[in-house]
């Protein structure tokens, strides 16, 4: 199998036995040394790219790409994911992809992310596998969300749960290594963050096809529940109410029938809401939407996750 690394120090090794047929590892052959570059990978700058409804729509129509998909499909922006060009095919571009999951990696991202090159984040001795914390990939959006850790580290936390970004511990000791998408993520938390409960959604226009790679920067984002709501639950918090404002046209103004509505800095649900429902808000003047506050009772409301 080619391998793409600049060194010649690994190999791609069968690793059915941890995590299930047909499943490989990468592997240290010499020793590598703390922030030696280990890998370069064109996936970042080659892969096409999807929103998760597309992805979905491409296993309905074709089932044997499920676990292809699953397993080889990562996220570069919002409701944004990279997969080879060749996945009909089920080929990726490099073999960097083959990279594990571990809960104590050996590796992350080097200065330009993902989309460049990994990096060894400690002393590699030969034998040892090259992981990286799927944290600095994914967040509670991915596709994998919820996967079971096989990694057996003495840390392991058995179900990944892809909030990491949000944990100062975490940032504080993978931020270097994190992707460009996910040291953005980490860095809009100053400023906003929307709870664990929604993402940001991209709505695709009727007339566009499932499977092509178009100018999904144009299309409508919208903040979308990821997870069951209940009533006067907080959906998502700002840094301040002049960050509300810069940040709501993700909300959508509704003034029949609103899920959410504003307090201070604050975004609560009006009434329980299901999974992959968008969060609107009565903004009140369509052409100068300004944050709605209508009275509720909030006192039970926790501004936390
Ligand atoms: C990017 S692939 C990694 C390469 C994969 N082992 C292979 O050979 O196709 C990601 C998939 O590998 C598996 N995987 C990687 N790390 C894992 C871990 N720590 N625990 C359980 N499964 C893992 C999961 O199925 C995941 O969806």
């Amino acid at each position: 199998m080619k391998i793409n690394s600049n060194m010649g120090k690994v190999e791609i090794r069968d690793q059915k036995q941890r995590y299930g047929d047909s499943h490989r590892g990468i592997f240290a052959l010499e020793r590598i040394e703390k922030g030696e570059k280990i890998w370069y990978c064109e996936c970042g700058k080659k892969d096409a790219c999807f929103t998760k409804d597309q992805l979905l729509n491409i296993i309905k129509k074709n089932p044997k790409l499920y676990n292809f998909i699953w397993s080889f499909s990562y996220m570069i922006d919002d409701d944004l994911f990279g997969l080879s060009y060749n996945y009909k095919d089920e080929n990726t571009i490099d073999e960097c992809v083959l990279f594990n999951h571990s809960c104590d990696p050996t590796c992350g991202f080097g200065e330009n992310g993902c989309g460049d090159n990994v990096i060894a984040i400690r002393t590699i001795e030969p034998g040892e596998e090259l992981t990286y914390h799927y944290g600095i990939l994914e967040t509670e959006s991915c596709l994998i969300q919820g996967l079971i850790c096989k990694c057996n580290s003495q840390n392991c936390v058995g179900k990944l749960t892809f909030d990491y970004y949000r944990d100062p511990v975490f940032v504080n000791k993978y931020f270097e290594y994190m992707s460009p998408y996910l040291k953005k993520k980490t860095l809009e938390m100053n400023h906003k963050w929307y709870s664990i409960k929604c993402y940001v959604k991209r709505y695709i226009p009727n007339d566009s096809s499932d499977d092509s790679s178009c100018d999904l920067e144009d299309w409508r984002k919208g903040l979308c529940s990821l997870k069951s709501i209940s009533q006067d639950e907080l959906v998502a918090s700002f840094a301040s109410e002049e960050h509300v404002q810069e940040h709501m046209h993700y909300l959508r103004h509704n003034s029949f029938d609103p899920n959410c509505y504003i307090i201070g800095k604050n975004v609560y649900a009006c009434f329980d809401i299901l999974p992959e429902v968008e969060l609107t808000v009565d903004f009140g003047n369509d052409s100068n939407p300004q944050p709605s506050a209508p009275i509720r009772n909030s006192s039970s409301n926790d501004a936390t996750n």
